[in-house]
C-alpha cells in the first residue's frame, strides 16, 4: 500500500481513488451525459427540490427573474447539474463561471456586463472569489448595478454601470467560509445532502439505462451500498463495474459480479478503499484503537499528515468508525467489527470478558 517518496504527491494520488468525491478527467467526459435534465429527473433532495421548485415557479408566475440561489454541499452531490437545471426550468441561458477563474473585478465586470435579461449566472466555488470582486457582486445582487472604475489614484471615477435582472446561482462546498453578507444576499439556500443507498440506486439505475448497461436490482443495490452517499462516485463505480462485467462475465451486472468487480478495485462493502482500510487497520492493529495522535498514525501508515487527515478521515468520522478526540485518535466498536477484528478488554471489569464471562 505504500506510496514513498517517489510516488505521486497528494493531488495525482487522489486522481486515483476510486472513491473520491471530487471529478476527475473521465467524470468530467462522461458527466454531462449522465445529467439529469429536470426537476423531475433529479432523484433525491426532496426538500431542496421542493423548495426551489416554488421559488422557480413563483417566478415564472411573475414571469420574473427568479431570486439568487446558493446551492452548498459536500463535492459530487449535484450541485452543477441542479444549476443547469434551474436554467432549463427557467427557460433562460446559462453562463458558467468560477471564484477561483475571476481574479479581477474587470473579470467580473465584463461577465456581468454581457449578460442578457433573466440569464443565470453560475458562479461554482464561489468561496475561492477575491475581496474586490466580492464586492462588485453585492452591488450587482441587490441593485443590478456595478460601478466601472476609470483610469487610476485621484483622477479615477466610478461609472455606474445598470445590469438586466439575472439570477447568480453560486455553488460552494464549504458555507461557513461565506461573508455573511453575500450569503445574506441569497434569496434561496438549498443545502444538499448525502444520498441514501435507496436514492443512489434509482441513480445508478438511470445512468445505466443512459450508458445502455444491463443491471439488476441487487447489482445496483451492491454498487449503492459502496458509493458513500454521492451520486458521482455511484456512477464511477457503474463504469468501473461495466468494465468488469465485459471483461469478466457476459455484460450483465448483478450482485455477485458487482461484489467481485469492487473486490478487484479494493473497494470494501461500505465503501472503504484501501488507504482507509490501510489508516483503519494501523489504529486498530498497532494502536490497540487508540487513541494515537495523527502523525504517529500517519507515519504508521506511511502517509502524510494531510493525507490521513484531509483525505481519509473525513469519511471514516462521517460513517462513525473513527472519532477525533482532544487525546487523539480513536477506534469506535464498528470500526473494529468492520475489520473482523476483537476489541482488546482493558483491567477491571473487561477483564472477565476474557473468560468468557
Ligand atoms: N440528484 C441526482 N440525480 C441523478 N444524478 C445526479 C444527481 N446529483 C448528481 N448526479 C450526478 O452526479 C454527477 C456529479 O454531479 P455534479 O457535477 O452536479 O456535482 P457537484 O455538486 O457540482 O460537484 P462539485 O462540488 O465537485 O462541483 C453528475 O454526473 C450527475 O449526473
Ligand atoms: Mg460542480
Amino acid at each position: 500500500m505504500n506510496w514513498d517518496e517517489t510516488g505521486p504527491d497528494t493531488d495525482e494520488r487522489l486522481d486515483e481513488r476510486l472513491v473520491q468525491a471530487d471529478a476527475d478527467g473521465e467524470d468530467t467526459a462522461v458527466e454531462a451525459a449522465l445529467r439529469p435534465k429536470d426537476l423531475d429527473e433529479f432523484v433525491g433532495q426532496e426538500k431542496v427540490r421542493e423548495q426551489l421548485d416554488l421559488v422557480l415557479k413563483a417566478a415564472r408566475a411573475r414571469g420574473a427573474t427568479a431570486d439568487h440561489v446558493l446551492l452548498s454541499g459536500a463535492p459530487g452531490l449535484g450541485k452543477t447539474t441542479l444549476s443547469m437545471i434551474i436554467a432549463a426550468e427557467m427557460g433562460a441561458p446559462i453562463r458558467i463561471t468560477s471564484g477561483p477563474a475571476i481574479q479581477h473585478a474587470g473579470d467580473l465586470a465584463a461577465i456581468l456586463s454581457s449578460l442578457q435579461e433573466g440569464e443565470v449566472l453560475f458562479l461554482d466555488e464561489i468561496h475561492r472569489m477575491s475581496r474586490p470582486a466580492e464586492e462588485m457582486l453585492y452591488m450587482a445582487m441587490e441593485d443590478f448595478r456595478v460601478d466601472v472604475i476609470v483610469g487610476k489614484g485621484p483622477g479615477a471615477t466610478a461609472i455606474p454601470l445598470e445590469l438586466p435582472p439575472f439570477t447568480l446561482v453560486g455553488a460552494t462546498t464549504r458555507a461557513g467560509l461565506l461573508p455573511p453578507p453575500l450569503r445574506d444576499r441569497f434569496g434561496f439556500t438549498g443545502h444538499m445532502e448525502f444520498y441514501a443507498p435507496t436514492e443512489l440506486e434509482r441513480v445508478i439505475h438511470r445512468s445505466a439505462r443512459l450508458l445502455d448497461v444491463e443491471i439488476d436490482v441487487d447489482g445496483a443495490a451492491e454498487i449503492a451500498g459502496r458509493s458513500r452517499g454521492t451520486p458521482r462516485i455511484a456512477n464511477r463505480l457503474l463504469r468501473r463495474v461495466r468494465d468488469y462485467a465485459q471483461v469478466k462475465a457476459d455484460g450483465r451486472i448483478d450482485r455477485p459480479v458487482a461484489a467481485a468487480a469492487l473486490g478487484v478495485y479494493e473497494v470494501d462493502a461500505r465503501g472503504l478503499d484501501r488507504l482507509d482500510r490501510a489508516v483503519l487497520g494501523a489504529l486498530l492493529k498497532l494502536f490497540g484503537g487508540g487513541p494515537v495522535g495523527l502523525s504517529t498514525l500517519a507515519v504508521a501508515v506511511g502517509e502524510e499528515r494531510e493525507t490521513v487527515e484531509e483525505v481519509a478521515e473525513p469519511f471514516l468520522v462521517r460513517e462513525g468508525l473513527l472519532a477525533r478526540t482532544p487525546r487523539g485518535r480513536v477506534a469506535t466498536p464498528a470500526a473494529w467489527a468492520h475489520l473482523g477484528l476483537v476489541p482488546p478488554q482493558h483491567g477491571g471489569k473487561g477483564q472477565q470478558g476474557l473468560f468468557g464471562a
